[in-house]
């Protein structure tokens, strides 16, 4: 990565005791993901790599995962290849099954999930989030996201019945980093039309673009998105920050991005006030009295009395804050962006004007 990861400290935990990454790889059904898979497990790249295949995170996964017996999974079709990497598909789930398997054979360098291509993300992801506060060997680094460069578009289209929001929506609301693949088959104005969509709904993930799903490994690996490792650069969070793209509609009533940025410091508990009620109380709407539904969210807040930034993670209705670098002499000034449904810039603005205690 660029320029930002000389701010980086060393890892001070002991090497036996270092966490593992985990990246979930996720994207529409025949969009490439097990292509990617084979690539990374043939590819030369000095990782232990454990490749996890399918069948987690069915169902309710976090209520699954809650519920299972501590024994763990069944593993099928070992599989172990010269370069050092391991694959097999783990039935049931929880992140107990993956710590088994590593108690098993060894400790992996990294850990790979593919989930099912109807596989919401969020609940997937947010096993693997929380968990670290239970001290877990795994953390999550981030979600990346196979796009299918022929029928994405049709699939982000797609009306659900019941008017909620559709798969190819909801995986790409989530998605740090969004590969999209099979470029072969589509013509370069295609391929800029489904980028400006795809920017649309998410404008902060890291895009890129592959035929065999053959993206540079230090694209979709340690890219830190969720800050489990170490502290979280704003380039770890906000990704291609830039593309303001957050009043643009391509998709009539569909997910899109909404940045806002405010000087002077928060209120903690104010803020806090505001986002149970945006998250978990969802009683905010947009002016049409929608509903305000948030995937996704990301921000970097200067709280009342803290010297470090705050930075706040939510996943559906989850939400995390950690503390990271110390502003010094740097403006205070906080920046959070959401990704979802009915987002209407105003009115989270104005809520988080409210949180202001002083500039
Ligand atoms: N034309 C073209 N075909 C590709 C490309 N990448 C993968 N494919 C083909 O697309 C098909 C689906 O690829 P997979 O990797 O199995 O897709 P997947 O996302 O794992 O599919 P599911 O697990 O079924 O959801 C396979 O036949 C691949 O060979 C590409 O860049 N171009
Ligand atoms: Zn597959």
């Amino acid at each position: 990565m660029s320029d930002d990861s000389d701010g980086e400290v060393p890892d001070l935990v002991p090497a036996d005791i270092k966490k593992v990454p985990i990246t979930i790889i996720t994207g529409f059904l025949g969009a490439g993901k097990t292509t990617l898979l084979n690539y990374v497990l043939t590819e030369q790249h000095g990782k232990k790599i454990a490749v996890i295949l399918n069948e987690f995170g069915e169902g309710d996964s976090v209520e699954k995962s809650m519920s299972i017996g501590q024994e763990g999974a069944l593993y099928e079709e070992w599989l172990e290849l010269r370069n050092g990497c391991l694959c097999c598909s783990v039935k049931d789930n929880g992140v107990k099954a993956i710590e088994n398997l590593m108690s098993k054979k060894g400790k992996f360098d990294y850990i790979l999930l593919e989930t099912t291509g109807l596989a919401d993300p969020g609940p997937i992801a947010s096993i693997f989030w929380l968990d670290e506060e239970l001290c877990s060997d795994i953390y999550l680094d981030g979600i990346v996201v196979m796009v299918d460069a022929k029928y994405c578009k049709k699939h982000l289209h797609e009306a659900k019945e019941d008017g909620s929001i559709n798969e190819a929506q909801r995986q790409i609301a989530l998605a740090d980093v969004i590969i999209i693949n099979k470029t072969d088959l589509v013509s370069p104005d295609e391929l800029e039309s489904l980028q400006q969509e795809i920017r649309s709904v998410n404008s902060f993930a890291r895009l890129h673009q592959t035929t065999q799903a053959k993206v540079d490994l230090n694209f979709i690996l340690d890219i830190n998105a969720y800050g489990g490792h170490g502290p979280t650069s704003m380039e770890d969070l906000f990704g291609q920050r830039g593309f303001s793209t957050s009043d643009v509609h391509t998709i009539d009533k569909s997910v899109t991005t909404t940045t806002v940025d405010l000087d002077g410091d928060m209120d903690r508990s104010r803020l806090d006030d505001f986002l149970q009620r945006l998250l978990w109380d969802k009683n905010l709407t947009d002016p049409n009295n929608s509903v305000m539904e948030v995937l996704r969210l990301k921000g970097v807040v200067a709280v009342m009395g803290e010297e470090r930034r705050m930075i706040i993670q939510a996943v559906h209705e989850l939400y995390d804050v950690q503390y990271t670098t110390p502003w010094n002499d740097e403006q205070r000034k906080s920046t959070v962006v959401f990704i979802g449904r009915n987002l209407d810039r105003s009115s989270l603005q104005k809520s988080l004007e409210a949180c202001i205690v002083s500039r």
